[in-house]
């Protein structure tokens, strides 16, 4: 990504019953709409070139299920694993954000497409507002370049 160009926003997320997923697919969709170049990362599976996807993007949106009061397993084991990329400081200067999607909002007998349509709203909204956010921090980044 070339420092005048749209800002990317990498999007990691767990979900293992695909309610957070149609959460982050809103997210995205609100990102991609303001302009962001978007990527989806399912963290249970990511690979080497995902890992450096999050490494090359303006802000990372992260997104858990919510179980047993906290974020999955699978995510906090991807949490874990950034300590790599802690020690070094190598994701510091990205702007951040997440969200999580639990009981309390969806049905936990209905399916994904149960998803409240204010939730997904809600959800569009937060990556149009990470995308502008981003697009900022890259555009004074490149003027204090200059
Ligand atoms: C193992 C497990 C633990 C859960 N724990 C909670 C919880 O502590 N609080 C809550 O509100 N919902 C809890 N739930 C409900 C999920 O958060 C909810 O069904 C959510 O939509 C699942 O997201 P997913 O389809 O992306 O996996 C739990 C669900 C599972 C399977």
């Amino acid at each position: 990504m070339s420092p005048s160009g749209p800002p990317g926003i990498a999007i990691a997320l767990h979900s293992g019953y695909g309610h957070t997923a149609v959460i982050a697919e809103a997210v995205a969709r609100g990102a991609a709409d303001s302009g962001a170049e978007v990527v989806s990362i399912s963290v249970d599976t990511i690979t080497d070139e995902q890992w450096a996807q999050l490494d090359a993007a303006d802000a990372i949106i992260f997104g858990s299920a919510t179980y047993m009061g906290t974020a999955s397993a699978a995510f906090h084991a991807f949490a874990q694993a950034s300590s790599k990329r802690w020690f070094p400081h190598a994701w510091v200067d990205k702007l951040a954000a997440g969200f999580t999607n639990a009981g309390a909002q969806s049905e936990t007998d209905a399916g994904p497409d149960a998803v409240h349509r204010s939730d997904i709203a809600t959800a569009e909204h937060l990556g149009a507002r990470v995308a502008r956010q981003a697009a900022i921090f890259r555009a004074g980044h490149a003027t204090l370049a200059a």
